[in-house]
């Protein structure tokens, strides 16, 4: 959380002139109600197979850039939907998560101590993405310009190898 998913994708999407989609967008369209509605009424296992049905939807339907949630890598489910796909991870320090995400509103993870929640969400998670990410993106002390730029580089980089285009 506070990675910049949402922010990067979107300038991806306008600089390859591609459709972007969000999957906790799509959660919150399709439910008709918030996230942290979501976990409050439903809890978080239900939450996780919400997201590993637009997920699923989004790989199958959409040829775009595709913002996740941050802990969508949880599920193994969606995990194994993302083999295959290029998936580039955005890799945030505690300090510059703790700044952008404020107080964590509409996070439901993030209740109670912020600063607590993040190191603990950052440290269970880290192997994690690392396992399931083709390319790992800085963040910290970037504008989401140049993170957008670097993971345009990682992307075209990794294309015009395995494809000479
Ligand atoms: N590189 C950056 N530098 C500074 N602020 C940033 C950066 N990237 C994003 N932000 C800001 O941080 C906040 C969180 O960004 P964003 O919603 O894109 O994160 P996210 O990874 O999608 O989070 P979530 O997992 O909750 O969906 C926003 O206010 C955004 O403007
Ligand atoms: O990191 C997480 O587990 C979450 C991140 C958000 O994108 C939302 O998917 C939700 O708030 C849970
Ligand atoms: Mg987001």
């Amino acid at each position: 959380m506070g990675a910049g998913k949402t922010t990067v994708a979107q300038l991806l999407a306008a600089r390859w002139g591609l459709p972007v989609r969000d999957t906790d967008q799509d959660i919150e369209a399709a439910e008709r109600r918030e996230i942290s509605e979501i976990f409050v009424d439903d809890g978080e296992d239900h939450f996780r197979e919400l997201e590993r049905a637009a997920v699923a939807a989004a790989l199958a339907e959409h040829d775009g850039v595709l913002a996740l949630g941050g802990g969508a890598v949880l599920d193994p489910g969606t995990r194994e939907l993302l083999a295959g796909h290029r998936v580039v991870f955005l890799h945030v320090g505690l300090s510059d998560a703790v700044k952008r995400v404020g107080l964590g509103v509409g996070r439901p993870l993030l209740l109670g101590n912020v600063r607590s929640r993040v190191k603990a969400l950052l440290d269970e998670r880290q192997p994690l993405y690392s396992s399931v990410a083709s390319a790992t993106v800085e963040t910290d002390g970037r504008t989401p310009e140049e993170v957008a730029e670097e993971v345009a580089r990682a992307v075209e980089t990794s294309q015009t190898r395995e494809t000479g285009t």
